[in-house]
């Protein structure tokens, strides 16, 4: 952490904040603030330049013409590409992992050019994902089961340097491109250098509050007392419930 305040970056919130996408930054301030670490949330507009010394990024999904727009800011602007190179954590959602990615291809047959930053590629699948996602996590640091919610049309195959970050339970996860064979084993997310990417809506990190920790320790090289926020167990009962896992 580079001052006294951790500093949770929001970018491009008017194009990239599906689902409630923009409420993982608010998470992370919270569960930061409730252990006594002083935190806040700095919005980043499609318009501002992007800082390249925030503590923690978030990046969420979005539609296919919103998510270009993004992907255009992304190649133009170096800042994310800066606070990378120095090992700063990332969570992307959903439209911001393709965008992240060498390109993808969205539903209009646009092939777009992305970050790169991310070992992986995007075609669209022939039918939209839309549900539960549920997955067990295969990052180290994770052990609690990972829940949300997936609506996408892009089937994202990983390359070498990107590992996924957890093995389907239940939904699709990362997918397959139309006319693949779809693998043997399902896996949502992508884990690449101090980037964690994923298909799970929610917000993810209100469901999802190991992860969150995880980024705020990374940013802060703090190891983490465990925190009960009241309502979160619930939830995720009630959702992980809802599918009998
Ligand atoms: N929910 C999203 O972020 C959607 C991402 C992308 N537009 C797709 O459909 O694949």
């Amino acid at each position: 952490m580079s001052e006294s305040t951790l500093r949770i970056g929001v970018l491009m919130p008017e194009v990239l904040g599906t689902y409630g996408d923009t409420g993982n930054a608010i998470v992370l301030k919270e569960r930061a603030r409730r252990r006594g670490i002083a935190a806040e949330v700095v919005k980043v507009g499609l318009l501002d330049a992007i800082p390249e010394s925030l503590d923690i990024y978030a990046l969420g999904g979005g539609e296919d013409t919103a998510q270009s727009l993004a992907a255009q800011k992304l190649r133009e602007d170096p800042g994310l590409m800066r606070a990378l190179d120095a090992g700063r954590p990332l969570l992307a959602i959903c439209a911001s992992l393709q965008v992240l990615g060498h390109w993808y291809r969205d539903a209009r047959d646009q092939r777009v050019a992305g970050l790169g930053v991310l070992d992986i590629t995007t075609d669209p699948q022939g039918s939209r994902s839309i549900g539960e996602l549920v997955s067990e996590p295969i990052l180290e640091g994770l052990t609690e089961t990972l829940t949300g919610f997936e609506n996408h049309g892009g089937g994202t195959v990983l390359g070498p340097e990107a590992k996924p970050l957890g093995r389907v339970v239940k939904g699709t996860g990362n997918g397959t491109p139309e006319g693949c064979e779809p693998a043997p084993v399902a896996y949502d997310g992508v884990v690449q250098g101090s980037i964690i990417a994923t298909y799970m809506h929610g917000p993810c990190l209100a469901r999802n509050p190991e992860l969150a920790d995880l980024l705020i320790s990374r940013a802060t090289g703090l190891e983490l007392e465990p925190l009960e926020v009241p309502g979160v167990g619930a939830l995720r009962a009630e959702r992980l419930g809802t599918l009998g896992v």
